[in-house]
């Protein structure tokens, strides 16, 4: 049975009654099965399982899709129960920040000004606010957080690194639709069509992480994007540093399709030119 709390009292004393390892994801509702993912994931690590479910503003640029984002509670509950789910918080605006917008937030530093920074100014100070408030106030032994946000993902490592927060960081891989389309709470806003057009996008990524030198991993997937509105595609460290040439990276892409905007990445294995010429002749 999910328990269901909406108020920093009621969060306190369900968090100080809670027994052995807690493991939270936090999410903005409109469940799908890349959360249900995250919630069986933190179901084999803790032994409380706890979902917050905020669409939390504060992420949100002024003429982005805040009053439009799906709000699901019904759904969303059924599916924390079908996953075991021990409590939901889930709070108002109100509650979340109740002396209205925060004067303090928390920085995100330069990874934050690139890609999705650059594209929403602001969005991850947002994010990583709300990130450390839920910290503090759930004080999980750790959090799970889906790759398909991968420069989410990265920011929060890196605050709760450089902020001391004690919760493990775990990063959990993308999971996609069988045509390859990457779940997401935003794909319910797509027509058939455009759900056509935005395969593209891992199309693109596939393309790309089957080669193995920067140019040829961004002349493959380029080739995919013809004709969508890119936003960006950037190929980086797996860390989101600069210009790999070689080892782990990460190649990542962005774009609109009709009035919704999407993004994805995939992991590419980059080998100096000897070895990927090596490679292409077997
Ligand atoms: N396809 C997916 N695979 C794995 N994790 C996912 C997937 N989609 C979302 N998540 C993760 O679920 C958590 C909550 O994400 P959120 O509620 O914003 O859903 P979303 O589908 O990413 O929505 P949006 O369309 O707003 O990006 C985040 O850690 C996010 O990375
Ligand atoms: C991490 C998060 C729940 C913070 O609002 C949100 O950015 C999300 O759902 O990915
Ligand atoms: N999943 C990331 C949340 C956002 O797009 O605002």
């Amino acid at each position: 049975m999910t328990a269901v709390v909406r108020t920093r009292a009621e969060l306190a004393a369900a968090r100080a009654a809670a027994q052995g390892s807690v493991a939270v994801v936090m999410t903005m509702g409109a469940l799908h099965e890349g959360h249900a993912t995250l919630l069986r994931e933190a179901r084999k690590h803790g032994d409380f399982v706890l979902a917050t479910i905020f669409v939390n503003p504060l992420q949100f640029g002024p003429n982005e899709d805040l009053a439009r984002y799906p709000r699901t509670f019904e759904a969303d509950l059924a599916v924390c129960e079908r996953e075991g789910v021990d409590l939901v918080f889930a709070p108002t605006p109100e509650v979340m920040y109740p002396y209205g917008q925060p004067e303090v937030t928390v920085h995100p530093g330069p990874l934050g000004a690139v890609l999705e920074g650059a594209v929403r100014p602001g969005h991850f100070a947002g994010v990583l606010t709300v990130v450390n408030k839920l910290l503090r106030l759930t004080r999980p032994d750790a959090a799970f957080f889906g790759e398909k946000d991968y420069q989410q993902l990265t920011l929060i490592r890196a605050m709760a690194r450089d902020l001391e927060h004690d919760a493990e960081i775990v990063g959990v891989p993308t999971v996609r639709e069988p045509d390859g389309l990457a779940l997401s709470s935003r794909n319910r806003y797509l027509s058939e069509d455009e759900h056509e057009t935005a395969l593209a996008l891992s199309r693109a990524l596939r393309a790309g992480a089957a080669r193995h030198t920067p140019a040829e991993v961004l002349a493959a997937a380029t080739a995919e994007l013809a004709g969508l509105d890119v936003d960006y595609l950037a190929l980086r460290g797996a860390d989101l540093s600069e210009d790999p040439v070689s080892g782990p990276a990460r190649l990542l892409v962005a774009a609109r399709v009709g009035t919704t905007r999407l993004i994805d990445n995939l992991p590419v294995d980059l080998v100096t030119s000897g070895a990927a010429d090596r490679t292409e002749e077997n």
